[in-house]
């Protein structure tokens, strides 16, 4: 960070808004490992809980309490005697403690919910405040659906609140109905209207239900917002939470546009992401920001040939600092042959002329079109085959018929044509699949070892063309084989077929080697 920029407190609350997540919840361990990794991620505030919820979660709050030194650790407290006396509980291990405690203001909540009127919130606030400065001197109060509720009576409970002894004030959309500017605007309003404002840090926390938790959370830190409560994914109720992720690298890779940075480790961000993935059972989508898969990832050769000339035409940041262990370039049916060249070099093989690289790069295309991600293994697979003509193919499949029935072993007849001879034979199998290629192994027997089977749909529907490759090895020779069909069966075996082939002409012939392509 800058020294002439403010800091930007990040209060992470994965550990309690991002529990709330139906299917989220974790154990006290889990949560002690996801806040050791927010600490080592230095983030400012990890709200762990909500310790009045549940014994469970009370001691969740103390064990986290206990364990982090280096962050302050949180507990959030309805505005309740007991919510908050619990809070203090638990909270008591804490190097650096705070009371997070909330009542709701908008006209709605007051009346439906909380059945009060708005001078009977206030009051409650304040006594909420006070009664939680007794446990600890780090308090934060929320006005809950401040983003619904009326800024002039926000600027009451607010100015009150931090009278009574709040550091933080926190402005939450709890149901992510604002928009940037508008949001923006109010926390500039509060910000200019209450009197006391300049007396406690201004927070914002924001819902993503439109989409727009981490605009609204920008558009709050432009009007003066210091603090921002986000969860690591954007985990959290409903459509989750302001994503950690998001506000951090924004905030850092447009430091011309803010006047403000936060003292974040970001790279820690992917591993964290990762343990909270892995965790609460909720995948990362592969396009999200920072830490989707795809986040450093090109397929298109356009992009590729412009990133590997210079990273910046198409990264406005770098993988490795956000924890990655590089950007990736993922050859598919849209890449160039630039990054086919460059793949291929990496893998140890070097084409002599562009000749022999356009060569590959037709097969290679060719193969994309039917294969949605190429491996190594299948670009491996493609240069070892240079130059193999399969118009010498020694097998050919002549029939398959395979019978398989509830409760019976499948059994397989092929017939082959070898060499021009026809040959048949049958074999059972755990399965139609696995029966017809044991019956295509007794009539060529080529001591390969089958390392993938893969099927794919080339179009939609129960009558489209199932494509099948699998992929055979033997002694460090590693070929692909293709087949399609409406019948999956027989596209497995037209597969299997073609493979063998190209094993049996790399055996006869002198032919080149990857290195030599
Ligand atoms: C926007 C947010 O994310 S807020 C945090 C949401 N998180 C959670 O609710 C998770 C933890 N919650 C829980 O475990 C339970 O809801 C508890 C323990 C807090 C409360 O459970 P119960 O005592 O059974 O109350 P119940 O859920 O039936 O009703 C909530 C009560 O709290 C009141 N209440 C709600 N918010 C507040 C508040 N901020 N301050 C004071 N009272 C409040 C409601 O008006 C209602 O009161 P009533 O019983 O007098 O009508
Ligand atoms: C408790 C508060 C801050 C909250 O989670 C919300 O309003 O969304
Ligand atoms: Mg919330």
């Amino acid at each position: 960070m800058s020294r002439d920029k403010d800091r930007l407190i990040i209060f992470d609350t994965t550990l309690r808004d991002g529990e709330q997540s139906p299917g989220a919840s974790m154990t006290k361990e889990e949560k002690v490992r996801i806040a050791k990794a927010l600490e080592r991620m230095r983030v400012d505030v990890i709200e762990a809980g909500f310790p009045a919820a549940s014994k469970g979660d009370f001691e969740s709050v103390e064990a986290v309490a206990r364990q982090v030194k280096d962050s302050v650790v949180c507990g959030l407290a309805r505005a309740r005697e007991d919510d908050i006396s619990r809070a203090g509980e638990a909270l008591k291990p804490a190097n650096a403690g705070r009371i997070h405690t909330f009542i709701a203001t908008s006209p709605i909540h007051m009346k439906m919910k909380l059945q009060l009127e708005p001078d009977e919130v206030l009051e409650q606030a304040v006594w909420a405040v006070k009664y939680a400065r007794q446990f600890c001197d780090n308090v934060e109060f929320s006005p809950e659906d401040a983003g619904r509720s009326e800024p002039d009576f926000l600027c009451r409970v607010l100015e009150a609140v931090i009278d009574a002894g709040a550091s933080t004030v926190n402005i939450p959309d709890t149901v992510g109905y604002n928009v940037p500017d508008q949001f923006g605007d109010l926390i500039r309003y509060l910000r200019e209207r209450v009197p006391n404002a300049d007396k406690a840090v201004f927070s914002v926390h924001c819902h993503n239900d439109l989409g727009l938790a981490v605009a609204n959370s920008l558009a709050a830190v432009r009007a003066g917002a210091r603090q921002v409560e986000c969860t690591v994914n954007g985990l959290g109720e409903r459509a989750g939470n302001a994503s950690l992720e998001e506000i951090v690298m924004a905030v850092r890779t447009r430091q011309d546009f803010f006047d403000c940075d936060t003292h974040i480790n970001a790279q820690e961000i992917v591993p964290t992401s990762r343990l909270v993935a892995n965790i609460t059972g909720f995948s990362v989508q592969p396009n999200k920001a920072i830490v989707g898969a795809n986040a450093f990832a090109h397929e298109s050769g356009i992009h590729q040939d412009g990133v590997l000339k210079s990273r910046e035409t198409y990264e406005i940041m770098r993988a490795e600092d956000v924890g990655w262990k590089t950007n990736r370039m993922v050859l598919g049916k849209h890449s160039g042959r630039n990054a086919f060249r460059t793949r291929l070099q990496e893998l140890g093989t070097v084409f002599e002329s562009e000749e022999q690289l356009n060569e590959a790069f037709v097969r290679f295309k060719e193969l994309a079109d039917k294969k949605h991600e190429i491996f190594d293994d299948d670009l491996q697979a493609l240069v070892t085959e240079a130059n193999l003509a399969l118009e010498n193919e020694r097998v050919r499949l002549v029939s398959l018929s395979v019978t398989s029935a509830t409760g019976e072993t499948p059994e397989a007849e092929v017939t082959l044509s070898v060499d021009g001879k026809e040959q048949h034979a049958s074999a059972p199998g755990s399965g139609p699949v696995d029966a017809a290629f044991k019956a295509i192994d007794t009539l060529v027997p080529s001591g390969t070892q089958l390392l993938l089977y893969s099927v794919s749909n080339i179009t939609t529907g129960t009558d489209s063309q199932g494509e099948v490759t699998v992929r055979l090895e033997r002694a460090g020779r590693v070929v692909n084989g293709q087949g399609a069909d409406t019948d999956i069966v027989i596209a497995s075996a037209k597969a299997y077929v073609n493979a063998i082939n190209k094993i049996l002409l790399g055996q006869d012939r002198t032919h080149p080697q990857a290195a030599d392509v």
